[in-house]
């Protein structure tokens, strides 16, 4: 069976620290207490607003972690810069917007693949596995492989926000297949993107899909139940879904 990982994206601790200043929450504390509770790796987004995760914080992951860190940023000349001196185990490029909420679409990599396989090289160079955070597309996936990115990650913010099942059954047919597709390219497949309890199990069924980074969700229901718990509970809905998908 191929296993499925959980990495925790703790920039929502870090909003709330953000939205008043002060010392804590500690998303580096959070961090920690999911890797204890079977987080697999830290996914962090070091935004070039700095609007929730600050250059300190990706500092002090990368020396503290125990498990590993996957650092998301834009693909600009100063977040490589800064990924080269932190070298975190992985590295998401991820497409940014100053007016968004949140991230919003894949990176366009198929529109930039000369600047992508320059980034693509250096990080290589400096020991990071590079991943790309693509829309379910073919064009995109192509493109992934042709600038040497050896790892996607496939948004699932679309199926995320559709209701109506017809919909997200479309959506998921769409991600089976971007999967099967970047398996046949010999990359290594991610998801994720508003991915919560309730969506989670689907997403987690498709065999060949390696790991899964949430945030929000995990973050928002440690305020009812803590951390290591939500941690475990969203643990077990993927790996009892990746079973379940072995059991037929
Ligand atoms: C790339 C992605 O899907 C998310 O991790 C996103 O980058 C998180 O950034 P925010 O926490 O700023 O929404
Ligand atoms: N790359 C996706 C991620 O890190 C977590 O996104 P979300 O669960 O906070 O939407």
């Amino acid at each position: 069976m191929n296993p499925i990982y959980l990495g925790l994206n703790i920039d929502h601790v870090a909003t709330l620290r953000q939205a008043r200043g002060t010392r804590y929450p500690d998303p580096i504390k959070a961090a920690l207490d999911a890797e204890m509770a079977g987080a697999d790796s830290i996914t962090l987004h070091l935004r070039e607003d700095r609007r929730h995760i600050q250059d300190e914080d990706v500092a002090r992951i990368t020396q503290m972690r125990q498990t590993k860190v996957n650092l998301e940023m834009a693909a600009t000349e100063e977040m490589v810069q800064i990924a080269c001196k932190m070298q975190p185990e992985d590295i998401c490029l991820v497409p940014e917007k100053r007016e968004e909420l949140t991230t919003e679409g894949g990176l366009d990599v198929a529109g930039q693949k000369a600047w992508l396989t320059e980034v693509c090289a250096r990080l290589a160079q400096a020991g990071c596995r590079v991943s790309l955070f693509i829309d379910p597309e073919e064009k995109q996936i192509l493109a992934a492989k042709e600038v040497g990115a050896p790892v996607i990650e496939l948004h699932t913010g679309t199926y995320a926000e559709l209701e109506k099942p017809q919909e997200v059954a479309t959506e998921l047919d769409r991600i089976r297949k971007a999967t099967a597709l970047a398996v046949e390219q010999g990359l290594v497949v991610n998801a994720g993107h508003g991915l919560h309890y309730h969506n989670v199990q689907a997403i987690a069924a498709i065999k060949e899909i390696e790991e899964l980074n949430i945030g929000h969700a995990i973050i928002a229901q440690a305020v009812y139940s803590g951390l290591p718990d939500a941690v475990r509970e969203m643990k077990r809905l993927m790996v009892e879904a990746r079973q379940q998908a072995y059991l037929g």
